[in-house]
C-alpha cells in the first residue's frame, strides 16, 4: 500500500518536473528530491529511486505538492515547537525526544482553569445571590460566602448556620468569566478554546499524549464547556474542527496523518462504547492494562476519520447514545463520564535519508458527571443509584488526585508513591491513570456555580490540589531505518501471507459447512417427505381397520342371526290342500253357498273327507270364488317356496362365512367357533 503511495507520488513529482522541463523551466531543486523521484541528483541524472518503501498506513495526505525545497531537515522541529498552525511545517525529528523542552515542560504540572457559568432560570427565580469574582489579570477566583440567613443576624461571619463560612481565593491558570455577558473580560466559548484547547492541540502535533477533562457539581456548566451547543460549540467540536484544518493546510508533501476517534462512557462503574448502537441488556466492556500503552477498553470501536464533518457524525452518534436524565438540578443531567478520544498519527518520510518517523498523540477529551447531593437533586431509585456511583467515582478521583499531588513516600524499596495511588478503586480513575499521573499533558477545567457556596468550594478545592499535580509527558515517536522498514514490510507481508491462507482456508471450510448445510436440509426435506407419507398410510390403514371393525361387526350380527335361526329352526311348511285352504279362507263368509258348506262341514268327517279330493272343489258351483282362491294360493305358495330357497342360499352363504373367517378368529373366539361348528354339523 506504502509502496504504491509512494510509487504514485514519485510518478507524479516525474510528471510535474517533465512538464517543467517541457516548458523550459530547469529548476534547481533540492538534490534529494531529485534523488527521491528516480532522477538521482538532479535534473539530466539518472534514476536511481529507492526501492524501499514505507511502512503501510491508511492517511490524509497532505494535498499540497509545491514548497518542495522546505526540504525535510529545514522542517525539523524540536518538541518545543509551536504547531503546525504555525505554517513552519510538521516534520518531525528524526532522534527520539523523551522529555519536553517548550515552557509547560514535559514533566509539566496539570494545568488547572476555573469556569464560573451564568445564572440558571430556576437561580433568578429564587433571587440567588453571586458568590463569586474574578480577576482576569491575576486570574484569581474569589468565593464570597453568602449572606448570613435572618437568624443568624448579630453573629460574626464564619459562625453563620453553625458552619465556618469565609471567603476564599484561588488562583489558577485560568479564571473564565462567564457568568454576566455584559462585562469586558467575559468569556465566550471561544476565549475558552483559544487559551486552553489550542495550545493543546499544539503538544498534540508535537506527539505529546493530552488530556482535558471537566469537573464540577451537576449543572456547573462541565458539558457546555466540553461539548457546547449547536451555536455555541464547545471545546471538543473546536479542537477536531482546528486539528482537520491544520491538517488540510499542512504544506509538507512528506507527512501523512492518520486520524481515528473513540467514543465511551462510564455509567455505574460499567464501560459502554457510545459508537455502536445501545442494546438490551447492553454490551459492557471489559478494561486491560498493556505493560506499553497502560489500561485500555478491549473491543471499543475506533474508527478512522477522514475530515471534520466525518468526525463530527460519530460524536453526534455518539452523544445521542449517552445516557443522560433529568433532574432536579439539571434538565440534561449527564448521568455518566463521557471519553472522547483522537488519536493522531503523524508520519514523516524523509526523502534524503529514506527514512520513516511515526507521532502519535492521543487527544482525550473528558466530560464527567457531576457530583450531586441526593438532598438538592431530590433523586430517587434508578437516578439515586448513578448519582451514588458518579459521587463513588469522584470521589476516588478526589483520592487519586489528593495521592498524586501529595505523593507520600512508599515504603522501603519502592518508588515514591507509586504503590498509594488508588487508581483502580473506581473504573473511571483506572482509566484516566495515565492522564493523570502518567505520559500525558492534562488540563482540568473547574466548572462552578455562581451561587453554591458548599459545592463551589469543593470543587475549588479539588481544582488547587489538581495544580500540585505533575505527569510525565514524552513526545510519543517511533524512528524507523530504511533497513527496518523494510524488515518490517517483509513482516507485514508474511502476515498478510499467513491471513491471506487462513482466509482462504476459512472460506474452503465455509464452502463445506455451506455444502454440508445443502445436503443437511436435502435430507431434512426428505425425512419430512416420509414422515408426510406415514401420516397418509397410518391415516389410510385407520381407515382400513374402521372399515374391518364395521365388516366384522356385520358379521357378527349375522352369525347370530344365523345361529338364532339354526338353533330355533322355522318349522317345516306345510302346504294345505286346496280344499282345506279355500275352505279355511273361506269359513268366516256368511253367503249361502258357504252356509251351506258349512253345514255339510259340520257333518261328522269321514275318512274321505280328510283327503278332500280335489275334483271335489272344482265340482263346486261358485267358479268365479274359487279361482281366485286358488291364485291366492298359489302366491302364498310361491312366497313361500321363495323363503324355503333364501333359507338354502343364507344356510350355504353361513357355511362360506365360517370357512372364510375360520383361520382368522382369536383365540378367545375359539370356544365360540367351535360351539358354531358343532351347531353346523349337527345342523346339516
Ligand atoms: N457558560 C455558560 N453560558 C451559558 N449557559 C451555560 C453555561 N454553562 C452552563 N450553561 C447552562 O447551564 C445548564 C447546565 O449546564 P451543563 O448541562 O453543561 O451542566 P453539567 O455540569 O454538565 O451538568 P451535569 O453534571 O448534570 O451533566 C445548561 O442549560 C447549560 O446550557
Amino acid at each position: 500500500m506504502y509502496h504504491y503511495l509512494l510509487q504514485r507520488q514519485r510518478e507524479h513529482l516525474t510528471q510535474i518536473v517533465q512538464l517543467l522541463r517541457d516548458h523550459g523551466h530547469e529548476m534547481s531543486l533540492d538534490p534529494r528530491f531529485y534523488h527521491h523521484i528516480g532522477h538521482g541528483t538532479g535534473p539530466g541524472s539518472q534514476s536511481s529511486a529507492s526501492s524501499s518503501g514505507l511502512s503501510a498506513i491508511t492517511s490524509i495526505t497532505s494535498p499540497s505538492t509545491h514548497s518542495m525545497t522546505a526540504s525535510a531537515a529545514t522542517l525539523r522541529s524540536d518538541a518545543s515547537s509551536p504547531s503546525l498552525r504555525a505554517r513552519e511545517g510538521v516534520a518531525v525529528s528524526a532522534h527520539r525526544v523523551d522529555s519536553m523542552s517548550s515552557p509547560s515542560g514535559g514533566g509539566g504540572n496539570v494545568r488547572v482553569v476555573v469556569r464560573v457559568r451564568k445564572f440558571l432560570p430556576r437561580e433568578i427565580n429564587r433571587n440567588a445571590e453571586c458568590l463569586i469574582s474574578m480577576d482576569p489579570y491575576t486570574q484569581t477566583t474569589k468565593l464570597r460566602a453568602p449572606q448570613m440567613s435572618p437568624g443568624d443576624e448579630g453573629k460574626p461571619k464564619s459562625q453563620a448556620r453553625g458552619k465556618v463560612l469565609e471567603d476564599k481565593s484561588f488562583v489558577f491558570d485560568n479564571s473564565f468569566w462567564s457568568h454576566n455577558e455584559k462585562d469586558d473580560h467575559y468569556a465566550h466559548q471561544e476565549d475558552v478554546y483559544n487559551c486552553l484547547g489550542e495550545e493543546f492541540l499544539d503538544h498534540n502535533f508535537e506527539g505529546y499524549h493530552t488530556c482535558i477533562f471537566a469537573y464540577g457539581q451537576t449543572g456547573s456548566g462541565k458539558s457546555y464547556t466540553m461539548m457546547g451547543t449547536g451555536e455555541q460549540p464547545g471545546l471538543i467540536p473546536r479542537t477536531c474542527e482546528d486539528l482537520f484544518q491544520r491538517i488540510e493546510s499542512a504544506e509538507s508533501p512528506d507527512i501523512s496523518f492518520n486520524v481515528r476517534v473513540s467514543y465511551f462512557e462510564v455509567y455505574n462503574e460499567h464501560v459502554r462504547d457510545l459508537l455502536v448502537p445501545r442494546t438490551e441488556p447492553p454490551n459492557y466492556l471489559r478494561i486491560r492494562e498493556s505493560p506499553l500503552e497502560g489500561p485500555y477498553v478491549k473491543d471499543l470501536t475506533e474508527v478512522t476519520v477522514k475530515n471534520f464533518e466525518e468526525l463530527m457524525k460519530f460524536m453526534r452518534k455518539g452523544d445521542v447514545s449517552r445516557t443522560v436524565a433529568s433532574t432536579k438540578m439539571n434538565d440534561t443531567s449527564s448521568r455518566s463520564h463521557a471519553v472522547f478520544t483522537i488519536t493522531l498519527k503523524q508520519i514523516h518520510h524523509d526523502l534524503s535519508t529514506d527514512e520513516t518517523t511515526e507521532r502519535t498523540a492521543r487527544i482525550r477529551l473528558v466530560d464527567l458527571a457531576g457530583s450531586e447531593r441526593a438532598k438538592s437533586t431530590e433523586a430517587t431509585g434508578q437516578r439515586l443509584r448513578e448519582g451514588s456511583n458518579i459521587n463513588k467515582s469522584l470521589t476516588t478521583l478526589g483520592r487519586v488526585i489528593a495521592a498524586l499531588a501529595d505523593p507520600k513516600p512508599g515504603r522501603a524499596g519502592k518508588r515514591k508513591g507509586k504503590d498509594v495511588v488508588p487508581y483502580r478503586d473506581s473504573i473511571l480513575t483506572w482509566l484516566l491513570k495515565d492522564s493523570l499521573g502518567g505520559n500525558s499533558k492534562t488540563a482540568m477545567i473547574a466548572c462552578i456555580s455562581p451561587s453554591d457556596y458548599d459545592e463551589t468550594l469543593s470543587t475549588l478545592r479539588y481544582a488547587d490540589q489538581a495544580k500540585r499535580i505533575r505527569t510525565r509527558a514524552r513526545v510519543n515517536q517511533d524512528h524507523l531505518s530504511a533497513a527496518e522498514r523494510d524488515k518490517q514490510i517483509a513482516e507485514m507481508a508474511e502476515t498478510i501471507r499467513t491471513l491471506q491462507l487462513s482466509v482462504s482456508l476459512a472460506t474452503a471450510n465455509r464452502r463445506e459447512n455451506e455444502m454440508q448445510n445443502e445436503r443437511l436440509e436435502d435430507y431434512q426435506q426428505k425425512v419430512e417427505k416420509l414422515q408426510r407419507l406415514m401420516e397418509e398410510t397410518k391415516m389410510v390403514s385407520e381407515c382400513k381397520i374402521r372399515q374391518l371393525q364395521t365388516e366384522n361387526e356385520a358379521m357378527r350380527n349375522h352369525l347370530k342371526l344365523a345361529l338364532d335361526s339354526i338353533r330355533n329352526p322355522i318349522p317345516p311348511v306345510v302346504v294345505h290342500r286346496r280344499r282345506s285352504s279355500l275352505y279355511s279362507v273361506n269359513e268366516n263368509d256368511g253367503s249361502p253357498t258357504n252356509r251351506k258348506r258349512r253345514g255339510r262341514a259340520r257333518s261328522p268327517p269321514s275318512d274321505m273327507e280328510l283327503e278332500p279330493e280335489p275334483d271335489l272343489i272344482w265340482e263346486d258351483e261358485d267358479t268365479i270364488e274359487s279361482d281366485t282362491s286358488h291364485v291366492e294360493a298359489q302366491e302364498m305358495q310361491a312366497y313361500m317356496e321363495n323363503l324355503l330357497d333364501d333359507l338354502s342360499m343364507f344356510k350355504r352363504k353361513l357355511a362360506t362365512d365360517h370357512e372364510r373367517f375360520r383361520p382368522s378368529w382369536k383365540p378367545e373366539g375359539r370356544k365360540r367357533r367351535r360351539a358354531l361348528g358343532d351347531v353346523w354339523t349337527n345342523n346339516r
